[in-house]
């Protein structure tokens, strides 16, 4: 088979932290070049106080996790939720049919343990209103390091939600059309943390595959904003720099090129997702990503740590399908139907869990 030749490298868009935390400075050029139309979907932030000690406790207890005896993670998995909730491992589906037995993750709300006690709720939208499950008996940290971080991640995503909010109102040469992104994710009550583990390859039950996507398949979110750190790689427990510049998260630009994008360790990077995209009438575009295991002989006993947090709406809140809407058009959802958010990620989960529809 020819050789093909790796995807370019990108470095994503950065704005200091100071910046961000300034609810009245103009960062309009930095959110067009990151998230507006021609703009790759990724902006990283630098400088975020008290992220790098964060992001080290909990992305080293990822393998922890994953290393736990069977019978115990048996007991940290949630079926009722879809495993949207504790310990999930080749349950979900992204990209024509392909299981995620590469990774295991560890699902939880950082804010709310117990998001409703309605059983209505609880019963509609299972993957949001469920309780968090924590290895209280055997791994105690997880709980403040997850939840530590993943208030961190929300509280930078809003300040970013609020420069988005702004960079949108300059597009439309008017006050908000619609609502306001900071406003409608900071009642949330289902924002969603999850710590992800990339198995070696060499331990994976498949053969070794060499595609971009080899870690995880291509999709995009549906939350507003997904909050991504920069990911921890170890051989043998050893913490390591990642051995193959060409692994890593990849991205699908506008005009349809695939890039490896790259961050500094220390930078907490932010994606947007479906919602963005609804949200703000079509100026923020969600991305399109996928993440490459390492390829080189070498770098077979190499695993991945990573954390994403997925800030979104609340299950309630209304969103309204553009006519002009690319994603899950397969979900048959009629073109300005309002439905409630949580609705519309049961259906995608739907798809995403088992193949269900
Ligand atoms: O592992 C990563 O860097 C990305 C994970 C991801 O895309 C997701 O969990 O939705
Ligand atoms: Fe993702």
């Amino acid at each position: 088979m020819q050789q093909q030749r790796p995807p370019p490298t990108v470095r994503a868009v950065t704005i200091p932290f100071a910046d961000l935390s300034d609810r009245g400075k103009d960062l309009s050029d930095k959110i067009e070049e990151g998230f507006g139309r021609q703009g790759l979907g990724i902006v990283s932030i630098a400088d975020v106080p008290g992220y790098p000690e964060l992001r080290k406790r909990l992305l080293r207890l990822a393998s922890r996790v994953a290393n736990l005896p069977e019978e115990v993670k048996k007991e940290l998995e949630d079926p009722s939720s879809r495993y949207n909730f504790g310990w999930s491992h080749g349950k979900q589906k992204f990209e024509s049919g392909k299981f995620d037995t590469f990774k295991g993750s560890y699902f939880a709300n950082p804010l709310l343990n117990v998001p409703t006690t309605d059983d209505a709720l609880v019963t509609r939208f299972p993957s949001y209103c469920r309780p968090n499950i924590w290895p209280t008996d055997d791994l105690p940290e997880l709980e403040t390091a997850f939840k530590d971080l993943g208030k961190l991640v929300l509280e930078v995503g809003l300040l970013l939600a609020h420069h988005c909010d702004q960079y949108v109102m300059n597009q439309e040469l008017g006050p908000c059309a619609g609502e306001s992104l900071e406003q409608t994710l900071a009642r949330s009550r289902c924002h969603k943390g999850r710590l992800l583990y990339y198995f070696p390859q060499k331990f994976s039950k498949q053969k070794e595959d060499q595609s971009i996507s080899s870690w995880c398949g291509w999709h995009t979110d549906y939350a507003s904003l997904t909050g991504l750190t920069y990911a921890l790689f170890m051989r043998k427990s050893v913490e390591i720099p990642c051995p193959d510049s060409g692994a890593g998260l990849h991205i699908r630009s506008r005009d349809n090129q695939v890039v490896k994008v790259t961050f500094e360790d220390d930078e907490l990077a932010y994606i947007t997702g479906e919602t963005a995209e609804i949200l703000s009438r079509g100026h923020l575009r969600a991305t399109p990503h996928c993440v490459k295991a390492p390829s080189s002989e070498d770098a077979s006993l190499v695993d991945r740590s990573t954390f994403a947090l997925f800030v979104q709406p609340n299950w309630d809140e209304k969103i309204k399908i553009p006519s002009e809407y690319p994603y899950h058009k397969e979900l048959l959802i009629p073109p300005n139907e309002t439905l409630a958010y949580g609705e519309y990620s049961e259906r995608i989960l739907n798809k995403h869990y088992e193949g269900r529809t």
